[in-house]
């Protein structure tokens, strides 16, 4: 019963390993929190997709969206028709309801020469794969995560013409004038699969955010190593279990449902989104820094020139230069040396044509 994977895994008595069928196809729990859907047959859509949720364990939305998804696939509302890996990130935190334990998940997601070593070493992954990491060990899970999208994306290749997907879904810690947006990870690669603008702007994203750097995050790991159609989703504000405003993701769920049945997603006008492309990173290099803004300010609040920002001990005060900027993601509390707010200007839509 792969609807019972979910609360086993939240309440921590999932088994590492199993398998068995559903309507239109088979699953298989191939590490704790990663379950892989594989159809029988492959609906006109269908690409390769990982969905993930969790990697930060305090943001429940996208957990409870991927409840909707598994509840469907078990009661045969939706019949498999696309090569799915769906990831519960953060299994320790999300049991706890904090957003990390040791360290941010969601910066770990590099391959060094020991990540790489595991990815293409089968006896290892497995290894790696039979057991929960210990609690304030993100590193290893990071290294377990790319382990098992590495092993995915290996088995599916996607059909000519056609990209894997990653959508890796969070909400944000702040209000935002944007509550659901999308974050592009920066890649010297493809670009962009031009059908997925329409298809995010049908499922409710209301902008989107091109990041100008590597910035070592799930979404990014899938896009810079993969050559995946990779983005975060933010999807409104983080709120505990049972909270969260679900009827304004629902068109969120319907493409869900769509990737997962191999069906073409809603398409709408791509222009019914904004656009941003970060302008600075603003990191925190010392214990003595603050952010001179409230903390009710929400993200996608503009600065005027002049406007100070940040106080570092270290790096000297950041000062908006000579056009306005918006603020994303602000957050004093990262640990030294972490990102502590994106800042970021307009830019025009990307080509479609
Ligand atoms: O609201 C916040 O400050 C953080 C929300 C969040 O977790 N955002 C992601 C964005 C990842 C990216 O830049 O692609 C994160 O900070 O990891
Ligand atoms: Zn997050």
């Amino acid at each position: 019963m792969i609807a019972d994977w979910l609360d086993l895994t939240l309440e921590g008595h999932a088994s590492a390993r199993g398998m068995g069928r559903i309507p239109g196809g088979r699953y298989e729990i191939v590490a704790p929190g990663v379950l892989e859907i594989c159809p029988d047959t492959q609906g006109p859509a269908a690409r390769p997709c990982v969905l993930s949720a969790g990697i930060h364990g305090n943001e429940t939305a996208p957990i409870e969206l991927l409840g909707e998804l598994i509840a469907g696939l078990e009661s045969g509302h939706l019949i498999a028709g696309a090569p799915l890996l769906l990831i519960l990130g953060n299994l320790p935190a999300i049991r706890t309801g904090e957003r990390f334990h040791a360290t941010n998940l969601n910066r770990l997601f590099r391959r060094t020469e020991t990540a790489t070593a595991i990815s293409v070493d089968a006896g290892n992954a497995a290894a790696g794969k039979a057991n929960d990491c210990p609690a304030d060990d993100e590193p290893a899970r990071a290294r377990q995560l790319m382990a098992a999208v590495d092993d995915f994306y290996a088995r599916f290749p996607p059909a000519d013409g056609t990209r894997r997907l990653h959508y890796d879904m969070h909400t944000a810690i702040r209000d935002s004038h944007y509550p659901r947006f999308a974050v592009v990870p920066f890649s010297v690669g493809e670009a962009i699969s031009p059908s997925q603008w329409s298809i995010l702007s049908a499922a409710g994203l209301q902008a989107v955010l091109h990041q100008h750097q590597h910035s070592w995050t799930f979404s990014h790991y899938s896009r810079h190593y993969h050559d995946a159609d990779a983005f975060t989703l933010e999807l409104g504000q983080v709120r505990p279990f049972g909270a969260n405003d679900m009827a304004a993701l629902a068109p969120m769920s319907r493409l869900l449902a769509a990737l997962a049945t191999g069906t073409p997603p809603d398409e709408s006008d791509p222009g019914a989104m904004d656009y941003f492309k970060v302008e600075v990173e603003l990191m925190r290099h010392s214990a003595d820094f603050a952010l001179c803004f409230s903390e009710d300010v929400a993200n996608f609040t503009r600065f005027a020139p002049g406007t100070l920002i940040a106080r570092d001990a270290q790096a000297g005060p950041c000062i908006i230069g000579d056009t306005p900027l918006s603020v994303v993601f602000p957050n004093a509390s990262v640990e030294i040396g972490a990102r502590a707010a994106l800042l970021l200007a307009s830019c025009a839509p990307p080509e479609t044509a």
